[in-house]
């Protein structure tokens, strides 16, 4: 048996791996290739280089994540995957097709199988829920006849079967985004573009939009990107994340490692917005920098499995002969698998001495868990 065969307590962590060499073959929906994207001065303004050495793929069938701050350049990685915008370097794949070599009639017809959502929705005020979904139909030369079946599937896949003469300034946000997602989809396409989609929306209605967009990608089997400024989105519905910023990407991988194993400090003050990282104030109140003789170092470890951090006190005790006190633990569902923390009070000894923490960390590090010490408690 070797050491993590031994284990009791949930898999062992391994180091997050990057989105781009697994998914750069064929099972890519979109692939970035040396990508690079200046906008030239102008009137006075300095040119922009919003994106710069972008190299990465979206695996098809996925929901991926693109993150970053205000500025990153999300914006404009989305306008290169549907073609709004060339790149000053580099190519864009979609589907296998070289989509920044396309123009005119034939970038067009590649934009059909490329949809899009948005912030506020983007709805024709003077058309009703139906016959926003219907335009895309109709500029694509649909039938009436064929145009209404597939306007009423769409309406019923969304949920809001209901809302068919209803107009923009007569539905909620959930519902105007709903006919947004109806709209997306009409033309069948395989890729969804979600560009903040929830941002304008309270966080139940958030909730069940998110919802229903993984229900479309598992019924649907649509390659989902999804481009958001908040943790808790990503944290919700995807499974790959890639982090930008400033034009870079710093970070890319499965969202379970990278919520476990987060390396760049832009990665880590994302997740540090999202609860799962947060300390119960009464223990957080109480941490202070400097060892008090008699008291407790405050460590806190990731896991990450099936039953993560179930046995982990116990065992530390048990092998390390301590009495290892849980201050604090929270686990949560995360890309599909659990993810936690635990906070974990290890004894100094009568004259502050740090043995028994020594001890602690290495241990921990020889079973691969991440721990950081916090500070101490009296
Ligand atoms: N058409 C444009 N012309 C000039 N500069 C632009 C243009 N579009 C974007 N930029 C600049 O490129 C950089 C990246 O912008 P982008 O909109 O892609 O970022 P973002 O991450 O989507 O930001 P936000 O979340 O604020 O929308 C910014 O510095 C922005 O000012």
């Amino acid at each position: 048996m070797n050491a993590h065969q031994s284990l009791a307590i949930g898999q062992p962590i391994a180091p997050p791996e990057a989105i781009s060499p697994a998914a750069t073959a064929s099972d890519a929906m979109v692939r970035f290739e040396a990508i690079s994207k200046t906008y030239p001065a102008y009137r006075g303004k300095p040119g922009v280089n919003a994106l710069e050495n972008i190299d990465f793929a979206i695996p098809r069938g996925s929901i991926t994540g693109v993150i970053g701050r205000s500025g990153a350049g999300k914006s404009s990685l989305v306008r290169l995957i549907n073609g709004l915008e060339k790149p000053t370097t580099g190519r864009v794949i979609v589907d296998n097709r070289d989509i920044s070599a396309l123009a005119g009639r034939e970038l067009r017809l590649a934009q059909r199988s490329i949809g899009m959502i948005f912030q506020h929705f983007n709805l024709l005020s003077s058309r009703t829920a139906a016959d926003n979904i219907a335009l895309p139909l109709e500029i694509a030369g649909w039938a009436k006849a064929d145009i209404k079946a597939r306007v009423a599937e769409l309406l019923a896949l969304v949920g809001i079967a209901d809302k068919h003469d209803r107009y923009p300034s007569e539905l909620s946000g959930g519902q105007k985004q709903r006919v947004g997602i109806a709209r997306a989809l009409a033309t069948r396409p395989d890729v969804l573009l979600s560009d903040e989609a929830t941002s304008a929306l309270d966080p139940q209605t958030t909730r069940a939009i998110l919802d229903l967009l993984a229900n479309i990608n598992r019924e649907l089997g649509v390659t989902i990107v999804l481009i958001t400024h908040e943790m808790s989105v990503v944290r919700q519905l995807a499974r790959e994340v890639v982090v930008l910023d400033a034009g870079h990407v710093v970070e890319s991988g499965h969202v379970a490692d990278i919520f476990t194993h987060p390396k760049h400090p832009i990665t880590q003050s994302f997740l540090a917005e999202v609860i799962g990282d947060s300390l119960p104030v009464s223990l957080a109140s109480r941490i202070v920098a400097e060892p008090a003789a008699g008291g407790q170092a405050v460590i806190r470890v990731q896991v990450r499995g099936a039953g993560a951090g179930d046995t982990l006190v116990a065992r530390l005790a048990r092998e390390l002969g301590l009495d290892v006190s849980l201050l604090s633990a929270r686990i949560d569902e995360i890309g599909g698998q659990h993810v936690g923390s635990l906070t974990l009070g290890i004894p100094l000894g009568i004259s502050g001495g740090e043995d028994a923490v020594t001890r602690t960390l290495a241990w921990l590090s020889q079973y691969q868990f991440p721990a950081e010490r916090l500070g101490y408690v009296a």
